[in-house]
């Protein structure tokens, strides 16, 4: 088959706004092969941003609001994608899809006591709008797909991770930092069903609540971990964040900003009142390594597992005080960052999500259900055209597959 440009979209759960890449694909699961083309990220305006938080919290979010959310980031997202097309200066009628993860408003991975309590999660920029405004098919919706066969909805990229980085050699853990921490651990040689996945524990999103309250909303992140180099780690504050209760349930497990959101940051700014604003910071950043290296030794490393190379990505390599503390808990391990192996941290997920769409295009199963606690593997991802030239191109594609 031949190479088929496509999109990847990511908007991810720290809020930072949107990378888009454009690729040219060719393949098939372990022998996907992935050229980058062009690439953009545009961030959210802090009004966006701050709309966006309130759908995620349960106690301010509208249906309303969440209703024209939808739209409206269906609308960026598609801006976006013309804004990458006329950067790379090729046109909509020679790119076959465009994959986008959402904007994830909502997660939860397990049910509760009632029988209409059932595990659920909403990744809002709707499909329709984004293939209208680009006339380009688009694909997304991916998470549904696999909590429809019981697993998790998260992490997804761990299809992609085995893709990339399975190594006849080197047992790996692939660590990526966003919002939230996820862990894709590949043993040497792994087969797929080998493969392991779960949310490590918080990303950035706490250090970046934390400066953002303290700075009065002038400063969204800690930037090259300027703020924590200035203070000290305390460590008394620090072993009471590692009680938290989610450290200790087993994977496969999915977190978000529903225990690591605005409530959680409500409490630590109480528990920490009498520190200073860089000790603060300090500790938030040091708490988020040390989750992340003992989430390794209490689920992965075991008399049969060991992990040779940690390979961090995600916007949390860019800080090199949160970089300097997992090498401090992870002295038995070499730790690479994504660019080691010339993946962008940036774009690695948009790239991800362009595999995975990808797949869903091509009719092939795009998840490990070892890694998110699926019962069986699942083709994940909804498709939309809006559009008959759009619907054509695919057509024709999958004329060539048969
Ligand atoms: N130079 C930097 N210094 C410190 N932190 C940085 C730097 N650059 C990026 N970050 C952090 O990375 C975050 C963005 O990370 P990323 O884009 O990987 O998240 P995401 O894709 O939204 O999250 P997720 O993977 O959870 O969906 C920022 O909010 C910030 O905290
Ligand atoms: C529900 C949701 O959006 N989860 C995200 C989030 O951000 C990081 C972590 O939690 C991860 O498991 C997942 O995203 C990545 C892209 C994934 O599914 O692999």
């Amino acid at each position: 088959m031949d190479k088929q440009l496509g999109i990847g979209l990511m908007s991810g759960t720290s809020l930072d706004g949107i990378d888009a890449v454009l690729i040219e694909i060719e393949g098939s699961s372990i022998n996907t092969k992935v050229n980058v083309i062009e690439s953009l990220t545009h961030e959210y305006r802090s009004d966006v941003r701050t709309a966006i938080k309130e759908l995620c919290d349960p106690e301010i979010a509208s249906l309303e609001k969440i209703c024209s959310m939808n739209m409206f980031l269906g609308r960026e997202l598609g801006m976006i994608v013309n804004e990458l097309l006329d950067k790379a200066g090729i046109g909509k009628e020679d790119v076959l899809f465009v994959s986008s993860h959402g904007q994830t408003i909502f997660h939860k991975p397990v049910g509760g006591e009632s029988r209409m309590d059932v595990p659920g999660t909403l990744q809002i920029g709707d499909l329709s709008m984004l293939s209208e405004m680009t006339g380009i098919t688009a694909v997304g919706d991916f998470r549904t797909a696999d909590m429809s066969a019981g697993g998790q909805g998260a992490p997804l990229v761990s299809f992609v991770d085995y893709i990339l980085f399975n190594n006849p050699d080197r047992s790996r853990a692939i660590q990526n930092i966003g919002g939230i921490g996820n862990v894709t651990y590949i043993p040497r040689n792994a087969k797929k069903d080998q493969v392991m996945s779960f949310d490590t524990g918080p990303g950035n999103m706490v250090i970046d609540e934390v400066v953002y309250r303290l700075t009065e909303g002038k400063q969204a992140y800690d930037k090259d971990g300027r703020i924590a180099y200035k203070g000290e780690v305390n460590k008394k504050l620090l072993n009471k964040l590692m009680e938290h209760p989610y450290f200790t349930v087993k994977p496969p497990k999915t977190t978000g900003r529903e225990l690591f959101g605005s409530s959680f940051v409500d409490s630590f700014m109480r528990d920490s009142a009498d520190l200073s604003f860089e000790d603060r910071v300090a500790t938030v950043t040091a708490w988020t390594a040390k989750t992340i290296a003992e989430s390794y030794s209490c689920f992965i490393e075991s008399s049969r597992n060991s992990i040779d190379d940690v390979v961090i990505g995600g916007g949390g390599s860019y800080n090199p005080f949160l970089m300097e503390q997992l090498h401090r808990y992870l002295p038995n391990q070499i730790v690479y960052k994504h660019e080691d192996f010339q993946l962008s941290s940036d774009l690695k997920e948009a790239i991800a999500f362009a595999i995975l769409g990808y797949h869903c295009l091509i009719g092939q199963s795009n998840q490990i259900p070892s890694a998110t606690g699926a019962h069986n593997p699942v083709i994940m991802g909804k498709i939309s055209h809006t559009q008959q030239q759009a619907f054509q191109r695919l057509n024709d594609l999958r004329g060539n597959l048969h």
